[in-house]
C-alpha cells in the first residue's frame, strides 16, 4: 500500500513550492488515475516518488508498505519494487536497449539478493515480452531510446516495466503521442500486470486510455493537492465538464 500523507515539495534549484498538502492513498491491486489541468504537479509527483533530485520534499511522509521511502535513493526504490514510466523516455546514446534492459533486471534481483538471469533465460523473456507488445526484438538491438518514434518509446517503457515486474507502477501520460492501436497494446500490457500485489498509478489527461486501462479510483490533482476523489465515472465527468466546477468547489 502506498500513503502520500501531507506532502509538500518544492523545486530545490529556487525553493517553488509545487506539491502543497497532498494526501493521496493506493491499495494494493488498485489502479488509480491521476488527472488534472497542465502544471498541477502531477509529473512532479511521479519524480517525487522515484527520488529525483531536482525536488525537495519540505513536509510529510510517503510510506510504501509502512515504510517511508523519501529516505531511500533512487535505486533502493526501484528495488523495493517501484517502477517510473517517463513523460518524456530519455535517450540513452551508446547503450543497446538489450544490454540496458539486462543490467536494470540483474540490478533489481542483486538488490534483492536473488540469482541474476542467465543470458538464455533473459533472452527468452524479453523476446516473449517484446512479442506481445509488438515491438520489433531487431529495434531492441538499437541504443536505448535512441531515434525511436515516440510511440516506440513508450512501449519500450512498458517493456522494461513487463520484464521488472514492479510492485508500484507510476505511468506519467503514457498514452501520449500512441496510435490508437498502439494505445491499445499498452494498455493490454498494463493490464496483463494488474495483479492483487501490484498497485498502478495512471497519470493522464484523457478519459480515452481509462477506456482500456479501467481504474478503480481517480483523483484531481490540482495546485499540487488532491481536491477530488471519485470511481471510474469522475473521469468522464471530467471529459464532459472540464475541471472548472471541481476546482469552484474545492476553493
Ligand atoms: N525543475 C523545475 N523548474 C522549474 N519549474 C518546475 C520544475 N519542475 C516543475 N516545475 C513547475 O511546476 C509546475 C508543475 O509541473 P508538473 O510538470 O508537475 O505539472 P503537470 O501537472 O505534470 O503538468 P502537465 O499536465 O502540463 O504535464 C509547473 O508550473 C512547472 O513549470
Amino acid at each position: 500500500m502506498l500513503e502520500i500523507k501531507n506532502l509538500h515539495a518544492r523545486i530545490a534549484e529556487d525553493g517553488t513550492e509545487i506539491i502543497r498538502g497532498l494526501n493521496l492513498t493506493i491499495q494494493d491491486g488498485e489502479v488509480a488515475a491521476i488527472m488534472g489541468p497542465n502544471g498541477s504537479g502531477k509529473s512532479t509527483l511521479s519524480y517525487i516518488l522515484a527520488g529525483r533530485e531536482d525536488y525537495e520534499v519540505t513536509e510529510g511522509e510517503v510510506l510504501y508498505n509502512g515504510e517511508n521511502i523519501l529516505e531511500l535513493d533512487a535505486a533502493e526504490r526501484a528495488a523495493k519494487g517501484l517502477f517510473l514510466a517517463f513523460q518524456y523516455p530519455v535517450e540513452i546514446p551508446g547503450v543497446a536497449t538489450m544490454q540496458f534492459l539486462k543490467v536494470a533486471i540483474n540490478e533489481q534481483r542483486k538488490a534483492r539478493g536473488e540469482e541474476e538471469l542467465s543470458t538464455p533465460d533473459f533472452i527468452r523473456k524479453v523476446r516473449e515480452a517484446s512479442a506481445e507488445l509488438k515491438i520489433d526484438y531487431d529495434m531492441l538491438k538499437r541504443p536505448l531510446n535512441v531515434g525511436f518514434s515516440g510511440g516506440e518509446k513508450k512501449r519500450a517503457e512498458i517493456l522494461q516495466m513487463a520484464l521488472l515486474e514492479p510492485k508500484l507502477c507510476v505511468m506519467d501520460e503514457t498514452d501520449s503521442g500512441l496510435d490508437i492501436d498502439a494505445l491499445k497494446i499498452v494498455a493490454d500490457g498494463v493490464n496483463a500486470l494488474r495483479a492483487p500485489d501490484r498497485s498502478v498509478m495512471v497519470i493522464t489527461h484523457y478519459q480515452r486510455l481509462l477506456d482500456y486501462i479501467v481504474p478503480d479510483t481517480v483523483h484531481v490533482l490540482y495546485k499540487g493537492q488532491i481536491i477530488r476523489t471519485g470511481g471510474k465515472e469522475l473521469a468522464h465527468e471530467l471529459e464532459a465538464n472540464g475541471y472548472a466546477d471541481i476546482i469552484g468547489e474545492a476553493a
